[in-house]
């Protein structure tokens, strides 16, 4: 369901401002889209968002709102103001929250795309035991997206390992944000539930976000060309 943009997001999960500028003075927004999370928002502040949508890319806020209705609401309507092309929130906020948030930013004429975030990728059967949710992940991952739907939202954060399952049970446009990427030659770090780029793109994903692999890597730029690479872009 992606448009015909880039597919990779790439995640500036970095300290400070200066840091995350450097890399992009060397990207372009024909190349990817960025993702801006919550160290580099608390570091760095909304201005960093403005500029960065300012000089053209499509921004993802990745706040991952989680509140009561009227919170979450107006907080994505302080994210449109931003600017930015996408936002997110926990779809385990429930779906009277997500109908608050869909229904505050459908009142603006331009809205950023509003995705919910499933079961988090770096959490595997033992994590959701402990929080006593269903121990299969992709049992989780689907409900959630059934309820985002219904409540409105453009689409779910969810593993590539998820979409193939998402691309049967869920019919109409209906976008799939998969973080949990690694190319063969990377570290795993946190993350539980990953594929290579290639298997996300072949099993459906429509976005890629990818953070360390990338911000990591001793040349960023490089890793960002071998993973281009490998996609064929
Ligand atoms: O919403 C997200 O972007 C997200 C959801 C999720 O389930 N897992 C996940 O890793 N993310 C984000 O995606 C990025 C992944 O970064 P790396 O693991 O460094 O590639 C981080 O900025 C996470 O905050």
């Amino acid at each position: 369901m992606a448009d015909n943009g880039p597919k990779i997001i790439a995640a500036l999960d970095f300290p400070d401002s200066e840091q995350a500028f450097r890399l992009v003075e060397r990207l372009s927004p024909e190349r990817c889209r960025l993702k801006v999370g919550k160290e580099l928002f608390v570091r760095g502040g909304p201005r960093l968002v403005e500029q960065l949508a300012a000089d053209g890319y499509d921004v993802f806020l990745d706040l991952k709102f989680h509140d009561i209705p009227n919170t979450v609401a107006r907080a994505c309507e302080a994210a449109a103001d931003l600017g930015v092309w996408m936002v997110n929130l926990h779809a385990l906020g429930g779906r009277r929250m997500m109908e608050a948030a869909r229904e505050a930013l459908d009142k603006r004429q331009r809205r950023p795309l509003l995705i919910g975030v499933t079961i988090l990728t770096s959490m595997g059967s033992e994590d959701l035991k402990e929080i006593q949710l269903p121990e299969d992940p992709e049992a989780n991952v689907l409900h959630l997206a059934r309820l985002a739907q219904r409540a409105g939202l453009d689409g779910v954060v969810c593993s590539p390992k998820e979409v193939a399952g998402l691309r049967r049970e869920i019919a109409g446009e209906f976008r799939r944000v998969t973080p949990g990427i690694r190319p063969a030659w990377a570290a795993t770090d946190d993350q539980k539930r990953i594929t290579t780029p290639s298997d996300a793109i072949r099993l459906g994903s429509d976005y890629l976000v990818i953070g360390r692999p990338i911000t990591a890597a001793s040349d960023p730029l490089e890793a960002l060309r071998k993973i281009e690479e490998e996609l064929g872009v």
